[in-house]
Parts: C-alpha cells; sequence; structure tokens
C-alpha cells in the first residue's frame, strides 16, 4: 500500500512530510495539486479533505490533513523507534514546543507576510520585521544547541528548516544570522541525497513563483 500525498512541490509544508518519507524510507506518492487553477475545490478533492489544504496524506484510507500532524503519525505508524520523534515525555514535549511554535508563530508570520504577495499586493514591512524578530530568537537558541532539540535531528528542525527556506524564497536575508547558518550547513551535510530536491530547487521555484505574482 503507497501512501499518497496530495502537494506542491514547493509549498513549505509539504516539503516537511516529503523529508520525514526521504529519512525514514517511507514510499510516498506525490499527487500534484494545482492551487492556481483551483484544483483543492473540486469535488473529488474536498471529499478527501473538506478543509481543501495540502498537504493531504491518504495511507490506505486513512485521510490526513495539516503537516506537523503528518509528520507525527508517519514516525509512530511505521518507525516509532525513530529519534525523529523521541519517545521520553520532556524530549518528544521539547519537539512538539517547536512545532506548536512554528505552525503558530515563526510560519504563521512568513504566510501573513507573502500571502499579501500572492494575492497581488504588496508585503506589510511591520510583518517583515515581525519574522525577523523570531528569526532572531531561533539564532540565539541555535548558539547553545546543534540542531534545535540537541544532538539528534528531529522533526522540529525539519518543520523550522521548511519555514527558513521558504523565508529565503521570500528574498529574506538571514546571513546575518551565524548560528542558523551553521544550523543549515549541519543540516545540508547530513541530508545531502535530498538537500537539493527538498531545499534548494523548491527555494529557487518559491522565489520564481512570488516574483511572478508581483509582476
Ligand atoms: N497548517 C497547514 C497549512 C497548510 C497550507 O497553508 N497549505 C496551503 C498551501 S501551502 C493551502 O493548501 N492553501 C489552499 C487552501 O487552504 O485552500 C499545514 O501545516 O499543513
Amino acid at each position: 500500500m503507497v501512501i499518497e500525498l496530495y502537494q506542491l512541490p514547493y509549498s513549505a509544508p509539504c516539503l516537511q512530510v516529503r523529508m520525514v518519507g526521504k529519512i525514514l524510507n517511507i514510499p510516498i506518492e506525490t499527487k500534484h495539486l494545482d492551487l492556481e487553477k483551483g484544483e483543492h475545490l473540486k469535488p473529488e478533492f474536498l471529499k478527501i479533505n473538506p478543509f481543501h489544504c495540502i498537504p493531504t496524506m491518504v495511507d490506505d484510507g486513512f485521510a490526513l490533513w495539516e503537516s506537523r500532524a503528518i509528520m507525527t503519525y508517519l514516525v509512530n505508524k511505521y518507525a516509532p523507534e525513530s529519534s525523529l520523534y523521541p519517545k521520553d515525555a520532556k524530549a518528544r514535549a521539547t519537539v512538539e514546543r517547536w512545532l506548536y511554535w512554528d505552525t503558530g508563530s515563526l510560519y504563521a508570520t512568513l504566510f501573513s507576510y507573502y500571502i499579501v504577495i500572492i494575492e497581488g499586493g504588496k508585503p506589510d514591512p511591520a510583518v517583515a520585521t515581525l519574522f525577523m524578530d523570531k528569526v532572531k530568537l531561533l539564532d540565539e537558541a541555535l548558539a547553545k544547541t546543534k540542531y534545535l532539540c540537541g544532538d539528534n535531528i528531529t522533526l522540529a528542525d525539519l518543520s523550522v528548516l521548511c519555514s527558513i527556506s521558504a523565508a529565503k524564497g521570500a528574498d529574506f536575508d538571514l546571513s546575518a544570522y551565524k548560528n542558523i547558518e551553521r544550523w543549515l550547513k549541519t543540516l545540508e551535510t547530513n541530508s545531502a541525497s535530498w538537500w537539493k530536491e527538498l531545499v534548494t530547487d523548491p527555494i529557487k521555484d518559491f522565489r520564481e513563483f512570488l516574483r511572478n505574482c508581483s509582476r
């Protein structure tokens, strides 16, 4: 039984799910859903996900959306011993703290910045500042550890990595944040087999997409 993932190749929430698949060797069949053509609003997709968002996973008839819920499901179901999502209550809570911070704060702020561009408007510099305040906090946190939760890569790194990649696609200059740059280099070194496909190329494609929206 192959897991299906309805997605867009440069969407941050979709990429983090695909990273989990790569790291855990879980076969995932990607199904491209073109939001611009409204494919997510067609009755056949609404039957699978009435909330019409991607990523949406279907595993043996079980449909799930919300990227971070999909990530934790994949580990729980297919690799429960993986250190990507540790079982120890405190270690797991620390991973989840980052996942919730990313979805509710870091990525949420970035999203409210670039959705304006997608809708043909001019993004609000105050939102950019708010986002960079969060980047600064992230950089400070990374001064203390190799990865977000210590010495091992976890779901927290994959989630936040996709937000940071999307920020680069949205032309945020993060080069002054040396701890983030060092963390990215470490992640890249340990993810060489999928870095181009799931990080470098999507940054380029997302940038191109946003630039086309503002033309
Ligand atoms: N919190 C959601 C966000 C997903 C999201 O923003 N998806 C966008 C594309 S990147 C989408 O599906 N937009 C179309 C819609 O919601 O109708 C997650 O992490 O999965």
